[in-house]
């Protein structure tokens, strides 16, 4: 048994790593300050401390206090969108804080440091499927802070021999296949959950964010990896780090689905019409995204257990048609900044 710490374990993705690392025996300490986060998402028996990252004094004493044996930084702000209204903020705020972790975990011997990364990386690519070689060409600032995170993490290893690897989450979707966790964001972003809130009446209806790209019906193609399948790849790749082998992993299916195949899927799970209407181009998209997780899962045996878009869509109908208000039904709030 292992002892970890999980930053914006609270959260969608980082809350789903946590169930799997305690279902597998290990012990967990989430850090998070519920800006996005939920009670409710954290499993009885995990210690949530309730804190900014930020907090410099306040993580070594984290650190000091429980000796982990690594750490999983979720925390992060992640709206493509807003980081283009606040680069600034976003830079500063992601970069330093990674950097703060880092630099507490090596403080206290904890030298195994996995990032939430990004598929933002590259921009739009210059092949696909995209590889771990492929050109880094973030085209926002969000892209670009998870991009100097990784830098300074590298600087890391080699002067501090820090072990980390980057995840770099193609499109993170679905929902605990038990229907213990699923995604609750606000604002939600998110496409997945927009159609199904659309397709409960709960929501506006959706816009599809242009419909004249080069692919197979003119809207934008993304790798949707289900959310469980991405626990999966966090705990291989701590298994690894104990090993001393560092590295960075695009994490996605290898298969894309445009936003009218999405919408067509939550139409035949849930049995409803999605109303929608098609908009202008999202500044910033690019038309297709498209993992290889060929090194992934060379280095790890990493496979998706739930790579089919009906099987995503169809854990994350359930859990949203049974929690239609989210983590609140449960007891759970967000306390936002
Ligand atoms: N969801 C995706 O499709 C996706 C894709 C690529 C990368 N990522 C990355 O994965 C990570 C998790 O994404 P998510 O979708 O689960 O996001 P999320 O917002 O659901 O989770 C992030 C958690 O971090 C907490 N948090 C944020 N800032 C904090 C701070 N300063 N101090 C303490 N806690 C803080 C939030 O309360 C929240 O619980 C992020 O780093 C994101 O950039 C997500
Ligand atoms: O209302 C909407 C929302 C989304 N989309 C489309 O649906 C697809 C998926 O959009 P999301 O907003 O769900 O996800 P993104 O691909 O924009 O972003 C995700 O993947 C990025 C990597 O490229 C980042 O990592 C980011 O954190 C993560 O949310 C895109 O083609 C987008 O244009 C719509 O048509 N309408």
């Amino acid at each position: 048994m292992a002892r970890f710490l999980v930053t914006g374990g609270a959260g969608y993705v980082g809350s789903h790593t946590v169930l799997a690392l305690v279902e597998r025996g290990d012990e967990v300490v989430v850090l998070d300050d519920l800006s996005q986060g939920h009670r409710a998402a954290v499993p009885p028996g995990v210690e949530l401390i309730v804190e900014d990252i930020a907090n410099r004094e306040r993580l070594h004493e984290v650190f000091a206090a429980w000796r982990f044996d690594g750490v999983l930084h979720f925390a992060a702000r992640s709206l493509v969108g807003e980081s283009m209204r606040e680069p600034l903020l976003y830079i500063a705020e992601n970069v330093s804080n990674t950097l703060r972790v880092a630099e507490a975990a090596i403080k206290s011997g904890c030298n195994r440091f996995v990032l939430s990364s990004t598929a933002a990386l590259f921009g739009t690519p210059d092949r696909i499927p995209i590889d771990e070689d492929s050109k880094l060409a973030p085209l926002s600032p969000y892209g670009e802070s998870k991009l100097m995170a990784e830098r300074g993490l590298e600087w890391a290893q080699q002067i501090h021999g820090l072990n980390w690897a980057a995840l770099r989450y193609f499109n993170a979707a679905g929902a605990d296949p038990q229907g213990r966790l699923g995604e609750d964001h606000d604002p939600e972003t998110h496409l997945i959950p927009l159609t199904i809130n659309a397709a409960l009446g709960r929501g506006p209806e959706l816009t599809v964010f242009g419909d004249t790209y080069d692919t197979i019906d003119g809207t934008a193609v993304r790798d949707y990896v289900h959310v469980t399948d991405l626990a999966d790849a966090h705990l291989r790749i701590l298994d690894r780090l104990a090993a001393g082998l560092s590295g960075r992993y695009n994490v996605g299916n290898g298969t894309g689905y445009s936003v009218l195949q999405v919408i067509q899927a939550v139409e035949r799970i849930s049995g409803r019409k999605v109303p929608y209407r098609i908009g202008p181009p999202r500044a910033g998209d690019p038309p297709v995204l498209v993992a290889s997780h060929a090194r992934l899962r060379h280095d790890t045996g990493w496979t998706p257990k739930y790579p089919m878009l009906d099987d995503i869509v169809r854990t994350a109908w359930n859990w949203r048609s049974a929690n239609l208000a989210g983590f609140a039904e449960s007891g759970g709030t967000s306390e936002k900044r």
